[in-house]
């Protein structure tokens, strides 16, 4: 069985997901799936997140669902016990990340300084999302940050989309690449499921381009 983490790498693609009805949730999940996608980051900026992640958890098996935006160590609980398999968060908060491993799941917490990497390092952890990268210089400091923290890998998020996708997948130290643009909230709440799978496909066709292997 494939680890979380072999998951997220071999999608290669993190869609960030914002629901404000939870029954949007399994529609537009079977509509990444149909397009390649199979992970997504529900955010916990949406009181309909926990929901949209059971139900997603139940009704798409093949779907890998992690929780998003998650800043407090009870919206990890919530996470998890609705189903969540990760947990992303836009910062670093030491509470958090040890609540992750107690309750099993992966944490991906936001980086974009040496100072919140060491952070993470002391909690044992080897993979950060690098967020909002596009403001924080992108790939030119993902790659200077990989040069005194070798051991580390990073999943960008922020500014990220098929324009600027291989840049960055081109870069070995890079895991997948996170964002929203191929399921971006107006699309969501008009139910236009056919084309967020066309944006899926169009993003998971770049993927296979550039990491032909994975
Ligand atoms: O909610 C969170 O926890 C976040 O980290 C924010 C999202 O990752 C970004 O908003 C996605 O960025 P875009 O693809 O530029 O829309």
């Amino acid at each position: 069985m494939m680890t979380t983490i072999e998951k997220i790498r071999k999608c290669g693609i993190v869609p960030v997901i914002a629901l404000d009805k939870a029954e949007d949730a399994v529609p537009l999940a079977k509509a990444l799936v149909a397009g390649g996608i199979t992970v997504a980051e529900v955010t916990f900026r949406t009181s309909a997140a926990e929901e949209s992640i059971a139900r997603i958890a139940k009704e798409v098996p093949e779907m890998l669902v992690g929780a998003g935006t998650v800043l407090t160590i009870e919206q990890a609980e919530k996470a998890v016990a609705a189903g969540a398999q990760f947990i992303v968060s836009p910062g670093s908060d030491v509470d958090v990340i040890r609540k992750a491993k107690e309750l099993g799941v992966v944490m991906l917490p936001g980086v974009v300084t040496p100072t919140e990497i060491i952070i993470g390092l002391k909690e044992g952890l080897e993979i950060f999302k690098f967020f909002p990268a596009g403001n924080y210089g992108g790939l030119k400091t993902i790659k200077a940050l990989a040069g005194p923290f070798g051991q580390i890998t990073f999943i960008p998020t922020g500014g990220i989309g098929t324009a600027n996708m291989t840049e960055y997948l081109e870069f070995n130290k890079i895991e997948a690449v996170g964002g929203s643009w191929m399921c971006p909230k107006e699309l969501v709440n008009a139910g236009a499921w056919e084309e967020i799978t066309r944006l899926s496909k169009e993003a998971t066709d770049i993927f296979k381009k550039v990491r032909p292997n994975a």
